[in-house]
C-alpha cells in the first residue's frame, strides 16, 4: 500500500507563526532560521540564556526591526505587509522600563490610550479595568517614581493590555524583582490567560516560571533547539524536568568553541 505523507496545513489561527527567520547585526548573526508557532490561547515560554536572541526576536515581532529573512504572522497577519492589523493585536512589555517616572500612573496609561485613538470615556473605563486586573487601581494618581519595581511592572502590564490585544509579549518581565513581586506577576499573567483566553509569548531564563501545561521554545545562540508543548519538548530531549531540558538544550557548550556560553567573554 502506498504510504501517504500528511500534508502540512498552515495554521492561520496561530497567535504567532515564525517561519525561517534570520537576523544579523552587521556580520554578527543573532537569529538563524528560527521557526515556531504559538497556538491561540496558550502560554509559550521562550527560554534561553543571555544572548540567545530573545530580545532580537521580540524586536522583530513588534516590528522595531524589519524582518531581514523569513516571515512572522500574528493571527495570520504578516508583520511586514499587514503591520497595522498585526500590531494592533499585540501588547508588549519590554525588558527595560519604559514608563515616564514623573507622570502619574493614570497619565502614563492615558498617553498610551491616546496613541491607540481611544476617546476619553473609553480611556477612563479601560484604565480603571486594567489597573483593577493588576491590583493597582489604588495607585492611579500616584507618580510612577513613587512605585516599587514590581508595581511599575504591573503598570506596564496594565498599559500593554489597554488596547485589549489578544496577544501579550513579555520580555523577562520579572527580572530584578523580589520573590513576592515575581509571584504576583506570574499569577496575573496566568489568570489573564485562563479568564480572557489571551495568548502569551514570555521570554525568560527563570525556569521556575514554567508550568507543564505551557508551550516552550528553547533557544540557543539564535537557533531553535526544540519547540512545542512542553511535555513533547521534554520527551524529545529525553528530559524529565524543565531544568534538565534547559541544561541539555539551552546551556550546552557553545557551538564551535566547546566553551559554555556563560564562560565566554
Ligand atoms: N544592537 C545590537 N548590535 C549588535 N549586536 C547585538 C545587538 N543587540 C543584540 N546583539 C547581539 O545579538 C545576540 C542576541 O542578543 P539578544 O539581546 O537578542 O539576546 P537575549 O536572549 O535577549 O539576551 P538577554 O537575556 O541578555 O537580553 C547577542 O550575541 C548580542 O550580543
Amino acid at each position: 500500500m502506498e504510504h501517504v505523507q500528511p500534508i502540512p496545513v498552515e495554521d492561520t489561527t496561530a497567535a504567532i507563526q515564525v517561519q525561517g527567520v534570520s537576523h544579523s547585526y552587521g556580520r554578527t548573526p543573532a537569529l538563524t532560521d528560527v521557526s515556531f508557532s504559538v497556538p491561540a490561547g496558550s502560554i509559550a515560554m521562550l527560554l534561553g540564556l543571555n544572548g540567545a536572541g530573545k530580545t532580537t526576536l521580540f524586536s522583530l515581532i513588534s516590528r522595531l526591526f524589519a524582518v531581514q529573512k523569513g516571515s512572522i504572522r500574528i493571527f495570520g497577519y504578516d508583520i511586514g505587509r499587514q503591520s497595522r492589523e498585526a500590531l494592533r493585536r499585540i501588547g508588549i512589555v519590554f525588558q527595560s522600563r519604559t514608563l515616564d517616572l514623573d507622570l502619574s500612573v493614570r497619565q502614563n496609561l492615558a498617553y498610551h490610550a491616546a496613541l491607540h485613538g481611544l476617546d476619553r470615556r473609553e480611556t477612563n473605563r479601560r484604565i480603571e479595568a486594567v489597573l483593577e486586573t493588576v491590583e493597582m487601581a489604588s495607585r492611579m494618581k500616584d507618580k510612577v517614581r513613587s512605585l516599587s519595581g514590581g508595581q511599575m511592572r504591573r503598570v506596564e502590564i496594565a498599559r500593554a493590555l489597554l488596547h485589549e490585544p489578544p496577544l501579550l509579549l513579555l520580555d523577562e518581565p520579572t527580572v530584578g524583582l523580589d520573590i513576592q513581586s515575581r509571584a504576583s506577576i506570574v499569577r496575573f499573567i496566568r489568570r489573564l490567560v485562563a479568564e480572557k483566553g489571551i495568548s502569551v509569548l514570555w521570554a525568560t531564563h527563570l525556569i521556575d516560571e514554567v508550568e507543564l501545561s505551557d508551550h516552550a521554545v528553547m533557544l540557543r545562540q539564535g537557533r531553535v533547539m526544540a519547540a512545542g508543548p512542553l511535555e513533547a519538548v521534554l520527551a524529545q530531549s529525553g528530559s524529565s524536568t524543565v531544568e534538565e531540558a534547559f541544561n541539555r538544550l539551552c546551556r550546552a557548550p557553545s557551538i564551535g568553541t566547546g566553551v559554555p556560553e556563560e564562560d565566554m567573554p
